[in-house]
């Protein structure tokens, strides 16, 4: 029977091409194994009882009940760092838009008519006038793939880079050049900076964070970037501030009807990851994620489950799901010892609520995946068999 992969969104053909022919994939396959999705909306999808993984090929999950895929046990994965250069680059496009007024005077040269075009161009020009961004302070907000990326491109050009994430990784502040300096507050980036770019992920903590209150505590004359999410910055005191001049502009990847139509404002259609470089990147690294989860209960990449990594050694794998809590390993070890199975190996790792078990095993009893699911706090157990070519 061959394994089932529901394509929500156009997924790059060089991901999909790494499934092989025990795969069927498509926008139209049913009781999905599996699911490969970029932003549609998996709120209120109807997720099949067969759904075991669903990956993101990209950053954000907000478009993915994420909490309630962990209850279910089916296993939210996301691409980290893979389409981080694309949306650098944006954001790099977009700071030289909001500093220097290109937009206005390309629309504007189109509007002039006549032989001296060039003596208009010349009387005209100084309409257009905007700053260098050389010598500013620019602070990023969000250290992860992209801010790190930002940071380090900005010093680059000669910026004064200040940087807040109070989770900052290991492995981002390993990749940041020396010379980003350090926020303890948000309120200190609010404060000091003539641009402000955000890059951290949309949840209740950071909903709303760019609002009347942080903008208030802002220069005058502010430039804004949100290549994140739309609902990190409240749109309605946005606005009324744009309008003030407090924000001089703002340029975002996610728009509405009415920002597109403000003044100072710059809404560009969420490109921000729309390269065939990061489509590929992400796509082939999703592939990857949900066939080594699949093929071999590896997890990589989970954005509500443990990594678990292990090499196959023997010939069955049985891979429980299940909660985070005391004893679950003994009574694994008990009801396998019952159905006279041997244990060659065995991995247990938690986040949070939940956690993952591995019990690797050259021997198979039947029904060993009911009897384990039958215990309490076990939410999903499955077993796979090593494939040999
Ligand atoms: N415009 C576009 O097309 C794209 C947008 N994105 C958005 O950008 C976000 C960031 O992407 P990556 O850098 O790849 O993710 P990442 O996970 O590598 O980095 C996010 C960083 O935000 C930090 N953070 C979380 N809460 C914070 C807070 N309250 N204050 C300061 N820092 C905080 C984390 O510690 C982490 O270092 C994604 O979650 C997504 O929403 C990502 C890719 C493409
Ligand atoms: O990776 C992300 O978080 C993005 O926002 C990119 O979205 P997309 O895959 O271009 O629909």
């Amino acid at each position: 029977m061959a394994i089932k992969v529901k394509t929500v969104n156009k997924i790059s053909e060089k991901g999909l091409q790494l499934f092989d022919e025990r795969y069927e994939v498509g926008e139209n396959v049913e009781n999905e194994d599996a699911i490969l999705v970029r932003s549609a909306k998996l709120h209120d999808y109807d997720f099949p009882e067969n759904l075991k993984a669903i990956a993101r090929a990209g950053a954000g999950t907000n478009n993915i009940p994420v909490e309630e895929c962990a209850k279910k046990g089916i296993v939210v994965f996301n691409t980290p760092g893979a389409n981080a250069n694309a949306v650098k680059e944006l954001v790099l496009c977009a700071l030289f838009l909001s500093s220097r007024r290109v937009l206005e005077g390309i629309e504007w040269a189109k509007s002039l008519k006549g032989d001296d075009y060039a003596k208009q161009v010349e009387a005209g020009k100084k309409a257009f006038v905007g700053p260098e961004i050389d010598g500013k302070k620019l602070g990023v907000i969000g250290l992860g793939a992209i801010g790190v990326a930002v940071a380090n491109a900005a010093v680059k050009l000669g910026m004064e880079v200040h940087g807040y994430d109070p989770y900052i990784s290991v492995n981002a502040a390993w990749g940041m050049s020396k010379w980003v300096r350090k926020a303890s507050t948000v309120e200190e980036i609010f404060k000091e900076c003539d641009y402000i770019t955000i890059h951290v992920p949309s949840t209740p903590e950071t909903q709303g964070m760019i609002d009347e209150k942080a903008i208030n505590l802002m220069k005058s004359g502010v430039h804004i970037l949100n290549f994140a999410r739309g609902d990190l910055v409240n749109e309605e005191d946005m606005i009324d501030a744009l309008r003030k001049n407090k924000v001089a502009r703002y340029i975002t990847d996610f728009g509405s009807e009415k920002l597109a139509n403000t003044e100072n404002v710059v809404v560009m259609p969420h490109l921000g990851a729309s390269t065939p470089e990061s489509e590929e990147n992400c796509a082939t690294m999703a592939v990857d994620e949900i066939r080594e989860f699949l093929e071999n209960g590896n997890i990589k990449h989970s954005v509500n489950f443990p990594s678990v990594v292990e090499p196959r050694t023997t010939t069955y794998r049985l891979c429980i799901i299940h909660k985070n809590i005391p004893n679950m390993l003994a009574k694994f070890a008990g009801t396998i010892a019952k159905k006279d199975m041997n244990i060659e190996n065995m991995v247990n790792k938690a986040k949070g609520d939940y956690a993952y078990t591995i019990i690797d095993t050259n021997d198979l009893s039947e029904d060993i995946t009911k009897a384990i699911e039958k215990q309490e706090g076990v939410i999903k157990a499955r077993i796979i068999a090593k494939v040999v070519f």
